[in-house]
């Protein structure tokens, strides 16, 4: 979050063309993190798509949207926002008011929805589904079901989106955010499919990981998550091939380990082919 200010300034200052529509998500746990993103997009009004100005296309311009991350339990609560639930949900409102007045969307994070680092796996997922309804009724445009440790398995996934349906929680409102931890971010976007859900969030090259649950690796990977439903014969619309590139370059970047098993296979086929050719 440190230097989120400085890139989501360099993104509507060098007017970045994307042929296809692409939000850049900005975390704002706070006020702070609101006053900062709407003093920004403030000096760059033109520069993107607001939400209110349905008059017309995006023209290539990004949607930007305010992100915030509540918890699922009070202890991971603590650690990543030093409050308890209810504090955090306070402070939300404003955040997520902040971004419909900014003409921006609003995404909604729940973390450790299926496993806490803290305390365990027993997360409540009926506490899952009253945050979530609160966020919904404070003005979020979506939640975001954040497997964050990984520990989620089929049956507690379906579990947790029985209880999102029982409390009215449409699937259009829901993206699921796996992380591949213990190798089942594919076996529970299967039943998530199962259960209408359509919006699933990945990490080119595996990515990320939060620095408050010790151990978490990065979410699942885009590449595996492409090649996975394309298998399902649905049509993501993104180049796998590309996808693995650009995997195998930021990764490099970063100094980080590619951990997408797909990118790497794509990668490898590629390079096996070329030197059967020569
Ligand atoms: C929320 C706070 C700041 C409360 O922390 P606090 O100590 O209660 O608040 P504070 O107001 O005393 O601020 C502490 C420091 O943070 C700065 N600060 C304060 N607000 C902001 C802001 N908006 N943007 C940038 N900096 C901020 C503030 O300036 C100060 O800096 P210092 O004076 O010590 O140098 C702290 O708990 C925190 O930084 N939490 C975020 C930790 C984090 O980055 N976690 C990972 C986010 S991703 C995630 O959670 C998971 C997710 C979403 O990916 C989904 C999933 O997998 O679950």
């Amino acid at each position: 979050m440190d230097n989120s200010s400085q890139i989501m300034e360099h993104i509507l200052t060098k007017n970045i063309p994307s042929p296809s529509p692409i939000t850049y998500s900005f975390l704002a746990p706070n006020a702070r993190g609101v006053a900062d993103a709407t003093a920004i997009l403030q000096r760059h009004q033109g520069a993107y798509v607001n939400q209110n100005d349905t008059s017309k296309g995006g023209d290539g311009k990004p949607m930007m949207e305010l992100a915030v991350f509540a918890a699922a339990t009070e202890s991971f609560s603590q650690k990543n926002l030093n409050c308890d639930i209810a504090t955090s949900l306070e402070r939300f409102k404003d955040v997520i008011q902040g971004a419909k007045q900014a003409g921006i969307r609003a995404r909604a994070y729940i973390s450790v929805v299926l496993g806490c680092p803290f305390e365990g796996y027993n997360v409540n997922p009926h506490k899952v589904a009253e945050i979530a309804t609160s966020l919904l009724e404070m003005g979020a445009d979506e939640i975001s079901l954040g497997d964050t440790t990984g520990m989620g398995t089929a049956l507690r996934t379906q579990e947790l989106l029985r209880c999102m349906t029982a409390a009215g929680i449409q699937n259009e409102d829901i993206a699921m955010h796996f992380h591949d931890t213990y190798g089942q971010a594919l076996v529970n976007t299967a039943v998530s499919l199962e259960r209408g859900i359509r919006t699933f969030d990945s990490s080119v090259g595996g990515l990320g990981g939060c620095p408050y649950s010790p151990g978490a690796t990065g979410n699942v990977s885009t590449e595996n998550m492409v090649y996975f439903l394309e298998s399902l014969g649905m049509n993501t619309g993104i180049d796998l091939d590309a996808m693995a590139d650009i995997g195998q370059w930021i990764t490099g970047e970063l100094e980080k380990p590619n951990d997408s098993v797909v990118g790497k296979a794509v990668l490898g086929a590629r390079k096996a082919a070329a030197n059967t050719s020569t």
